[in-house]
């Protein structure tokens, strides 16, 4: 490993894809840690780094496939020491990390939700029979057919001024985004938050977090004030989840866990990429039982959804 800690007295240098979303939870991380150690804005140096997954603009994620899409040339950059933290959505973070880097803290997480946005409807059980629904997310797209096999769901890729474009041209009718991204883009689009029991969320989504080298002792100093307890702990269980389902991004599923004062709810459902068919389950238990929780779910809706359920 190759790690070149900064000289000191030199910015710390925080990664992050060049994406307006992905700066803004960036410029975020830079100013909780300003605040939490009282340092000027010029401690800090913002680096964008282009990763796979804004590279390729024209094709499908799914079909570009594979982990870390938008996470591996970041963490490259961090063994490389050409940055010293990176700025992650933990929703495109794969759950077993490369050796040598960790995950030292989670923000709050923001609004788990998915948000529908259509101009003509206010929400996504007003659409009319048939209506097309533009999304590149395979959850999204199994989740809408599961519920309404008769919408037409069509390819749509892009940030979130391109997909409003489309919605203004007509191509297609609603698409979803995620409550926490259109917040942070201060986007001037609200959409109307999704009940989870009708859409449930990717899991991790609306968490943000900060990696580093594993050796990197100055670096994790300074981030690991910023982790909030109870993020970490929903996402256990959401990633063990995740992970014992070995989910890729070609996978259809969701996953979400509440915390209510004590109790730890999770909620998971794996699905069909074409809606068809669609297996769900849930847990309740202490906080202490997360991972165990997120394991035993993903080990039930395995076995209910029987061999090959993933398979293309
Ligand atoms: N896959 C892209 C991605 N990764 C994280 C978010 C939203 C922000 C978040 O979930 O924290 C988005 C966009 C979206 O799904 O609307």
């Amino acid at each position: 490993m190759s790690s070149r800690p900064p000289s000191p007295g030199a910015p710390l240098r925080i990664g992050t894809r060049g994406s307006p979303l992905a700066m803004a939870q960036a410029r975020e991380v830079q100013r909780r840690l300003m605040a939490a150690h009282n340092l000027p804005e010029a401690a800090f140096a913002l680096t964008a780094i282009r990763t796979t997954g804004d590279a390729v603009q024209d094709r499908p994620l799914s079909e570009i496939g594979g982990k870390g899409l938008f996470t591996k040339e970041l963490e490259q950059a961090l063994f490389d020491g050409r940055i010293d933290i990176a700025v992650h959505s933990m929703k495109d973070v794969a759950t077993v990390l490369p050796d040598g880097l960790s995950m030292i803290a989670h923000l709050p997480r923001a609004d788990s939700r998915d948000a529908f946005i259509s101009a003509r409807y206010a929400t996504f059980d007003d659409l009319p029979e048939g209506a097309t629904v533009g999304t590149s997310s395979l959850r999204r797209r199994a989740q809408a057919l599961a519920r309404r096999p008769d919408l037409k769901i069509i390819e749509f890729r892009g940030n979130v001024q391109t997909r409003m474009r489309k919605l203004e041209e007509g191509v297609a009718t609603a698409t979803f985004l995620a409550v926490a991204g259109l917040k942070r883009l201060g986007s001037a689009v609200e959409g109307v938050p999704i009940p989870t029991d009708v859409m449930l969320p990717a899991v991790a989504q609306g968490a943000i977090g900060v990696e580093t080298r594993a050796d990197d002792e100055g670096a994790i100093r300074l981030v690991a004030p910023l982790d909030d307890a109870e993020t970490t702990l929903l996402l256990t269980a959401e990633r063990a989840f995740l992970r014992a389902l070995d989910g890729s991004c070609r996978t259809p599923l969701a996953g979400l866990a509440e915390l209510t004062g004590d109790k730890l709810r999770f909620r998971g459902e794996i699905l069909r990429p074409d809606g068809a068919h669609r297996h769900a389950t849930a847990r309740e238990g202490a906080p202490e039982e997360a991972e165990a929780m997120g394991l035993d779910a993903a080990a039930e809706l395995r076995a209910a959804g029987g061999p090959g359920f993933f398979d293309a």
